[in-house]
């Protein structure tokens, strides 16, 4: 708290900027006072919970990953822990969205409610009201039994909607009315039945293009990416591609003697990985069966890795991941704060956001 004519001064104004949560000058508007205080004690306990953890994601096995990208995934995935709130997984194709979703949920205060995984791009179409909301017998021909849709089947869990931007725009309405209002009405009924659902929604397209192109309804976009979680591209990982493949490998039967040759874990870091942990999951498992000798080497891992980079290209996968890696480091350092990671890193704000959008650390 300070009386305003401190403002004029420089040291106090360099402090204020750089050290302090936020300022009050006197006389004190008591309603904002208020309001600053909740939000900066939510911020708090939000750190808090970051920090426990990543000993509790760490401790499960599941989600494989040493990278600063990955830590700080998990510390997002932490704070997420103690929320209702829906989440937006962004991925390409075999990232691990899936399994991020169900440790989301795992981790949940909802963990011993249902867990129930939907395709969006799997459903027909002219089943997916039904798969979704369920239907009373006798609603449409065919429906000769009363049937509980995915969503009621969530009760008291999570709903995961995998490919989401595939839902058709009739079924996005009722999404948002369901977000909205917590109720659903079966196919057939006028009957509300209230829900408790926690909506996690995975995505590998693009969404704002998609909303832009009129595929996906601007407001539903809104009330799902209330918090997003984008999961980095495999090639993005440095060691991490390593450390999973040793995983994998051992996980096979009668793996406990192989190993992958030098000339492998060369190919492994080059590659582009377009399918990202499955597409490495299924080479580990093939090339443990395929391989002759002790070592396992590129061809058994069937990786194609053309002519050898030039020098240039090489610099440029070694310059991105180091970067990637400095930028993941400062925003688990300063909890993601933005000004504090600009600053550490001698970058303005926005040079900033551009580089944690092309490294999916927003
Ligand atoms: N970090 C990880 N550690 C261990 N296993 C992983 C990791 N990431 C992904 N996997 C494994 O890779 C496979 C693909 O993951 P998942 O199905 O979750 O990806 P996805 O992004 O949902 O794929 P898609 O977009 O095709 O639906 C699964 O077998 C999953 O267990």
């Amino acid at each position: 708290m300070i009386s305003k004519s401190h403002l004029n001064n420089d040291a106090v104004r360099y402090v204020l900027k750089n050290y302090f949560y936020d300022f009050h000058t006197s006389p004190p508007d008591f309603t904002r006072l208020q309001f600053m205080l909740g939000h900066a004690l939510g911020m708090a306990r939000l750190c808090d919970t970051g920090r426990a953890a990543v000993t509790s994601f760490d401790s499960n096995e599941m989600i494989l990953g040493q990278s600063q990208s990955m830590h700080f995934l998990k510390q997002q995935m932490q704070k997420l822990s103690r929320c209702q709130l829906p989440v937006l997984i962004t991925g390409e194709s075999g990232t691990g969205k899936e399994l991020v979703a169900r440790k989301l949920h795992e981790a949940s205060e909802c963990a011993e409610g249902p867990f129930i995984p939907v395709n969006c791009g799997a459903l027909p179409a002219q089943l997916v009201q039904s798969e979704l909301f369920g239907h009373e017998k006798g609603a449409f021909t065919g429906a000769t039994q009363r049937k509980i849709g995915k969503l009621e089947a969530a009760h008291n869990g999570s709903l995961f909607l995998d490919e989401i931007g595939d839902l058709p725009l009739e079924e996005q309405v009722n999404l948002l009315r369901f977000l909205q209002e917590k109720t659903i009405e079966r196919v057939g009924s006028h009957e509300s039945i209230h829900l408790n659902v926690r909506i996690i929604a995975a995505t590998h397209v693009d969404l704002e293009a998609a909303v832009k192109e009129g595929r996906f309804r601007e407001d539903l976009y809104f009330r799902l990416n209330v918090i997003r979680l984008k999961i980095p591209p495999l090639r993005q990982r440095g060691d991490d591609i390593l450390l999973l493949a040793r995983k994998f490998l051992q996980q096979q039967e009668g793996s406990n003697r192989l190993d992958f040759s030098e000339q492998a874990d060369v190919a492994m870091l080059q590659y582009r990985w377009p399918g990202n942990v499955r597409e490495l999951l299924n080479r580990v498992q093939r090339a443990s069966v395929m391989t002759t000798g002790r070592y396992i080497q590129p061809i058994d891992l069937e990786i194609d890795s053309g002519p050898p980079p030039t020098e240039g290209e090489c610099l440029k996968v070694i310059r991105e991941v180091a970067e990637r890696e400095a930028l993941a480091r400062a925003l688990n350092e300063s909890h993601g704060k933005i000004s504090s990671v600009a600053k550490q890193l001698n970058v303005s704000r926005a040079t900033l956001y551009r580089l944690l959008d092309k490294y999916s650390l927003l």
